[in-house]
């Protein structure tokens, strides 16, 4: 029986997933090369796919039936086309499709579909943390203590607290609801939530579907959880921030470009918002020279809400699944 040949865009794929392709498909990894010696001494962040490298394995892999596509190399029509005519169905190994020419993918009549839900609880979990520490200052604190200036008084480090607070939830998906159900036992007020459509979570923890402007002037916390569209593009920018607290703290987990960076710099250092926790900036990679790094009260992670074992191995065999179903010509379970 010939096996379907199936490609994996980076080696970073987790062996669950890797194991169950093996089962039943020929399996082809790019490797992901290793920096140069000028790249480590230039501070360069880590060994990541170029879009170059990545094509060059494209070229050199034809005939391919299926892809799983394992890191963030926009996978649009020059891809395709080195790809080849064989490739029946593609499958992101992320929650997040921006990266996708979706459009493209399904012009060709490709299968294309996403992986979500198995990152939900540990992207929540970074939600929460980013909350708790911007809203405590816990970034400010440390380099307080790394610049000598630990002071003892009343009035010091003083932040906001969940206990009471309204928290507003900006698309509630899987990871929003995530959000929602940890917070249920911090004593919050009350929880908002905007997006296209109300949910049942409406119900389960008493959320209120609002508008985002209602949102935006009501709450103590504002998650952003939706995906990145062109209707969320730019969402929060400085008309959004002149309408939020000044209190606020405003948590991205979502995607970076949902928020206007320079316009949230200006925010953070005027005090027209007060904390920001964000796991996801634009651009990404963040430079290690980005303005963002030096502002106080901004809480930075790179990107890695979904990075625990769990759900990273989750994920691949969620990827795997998806992709093996497509191959088989049934329909995938999170189809774009
Ligand atoms: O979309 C996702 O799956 C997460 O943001 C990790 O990229």
């Amino acid at each position: 029986m010939i096996r379907p040949r199936v490609l994996v865009t980076s080696t970073d794929m987790m062996q669950p997933g890797i194991e169950l392709l093996k089962k039943t498909c020929e399996v082809l990894l790019c490797p992901v090369p290793e920096l140069t010696r000028e790249e480590i001494s230039a501070g360069y962040p880590g060994p990541v796919q170029s879009r170059e490298d990545l094509l060059g394995h494209l070229k050199n892999s034809c005939p391919i039936d299926g892809i799983v596509w394992s890191n963030k190399v926009r996978c649009d029509a020059e891809m395709l086309d080195l790809a080849g005519p064989s490739l029946k169905a593609i499958v992101t190994m992320s929650s997040g499709f921006d990266h996708m020419d979706v459009d493209e993918i399904r012009r060709r009549g490709i299968q294309v579909g996403r992986s979500p839900f198995a990152l939900d609880a540990a992207v929540a979990e970074v939600g929460v943390m980013l909350a708790l520490s911007a809203s405590r200052r816990a970034h400010e604190g440390r380099l307080m203590i790394e610049r000598g200036q630990w002071e003892s008084r009343p009035q010091w480090l003083l932040g906001h607290g969940l206990k009471g607070a309204t928290v507003g939830i900006v698309g509630l998906g899987g990871i929003g609801r995530g959000i929602l159900k940890r917070l249920s036992n911090f004593e919050v007020e009350r929880f908002l939530y905007t997006g296209r459509s109300r949910k049942p979570a409406d119900d389960e923890f008493g959320a209120k579907f609002v508008l985002l402007d209602d949102l935006l002037r009501q709450s103590d916390f504002v998650f952003v959880t939706c995906a990145l569209t062109n209707e969320t593009r730019q969402l929060f920018d400085a008309e959004a921030f002149a309408k939020m607290k000044r209190t606020v703290v405003l948590v991205n987990v979502a995607r970076g470009p949902i928020v206007d960076h320079s316009a949230l710099i200006q925010a953070l250092r005027h005090g027209t918002i007060f904390a920001a926790g964000l796991d996801v900036t634009d651009p990404e990679p963040l430079p290690a020279s980005s303005e963002l790094l030096q502002v106080p009260n901004a809480v930075i992670t790179p990107h890695m809400g979904s990075c625990t074992v769990k759900a990273r191995a989750d994920i691949s065999v969620l990827a795997a699944q998806s992709l093996l179903l497509a191959l088989s010509g049934e329909p995938m379970p999170y189809p774009l």
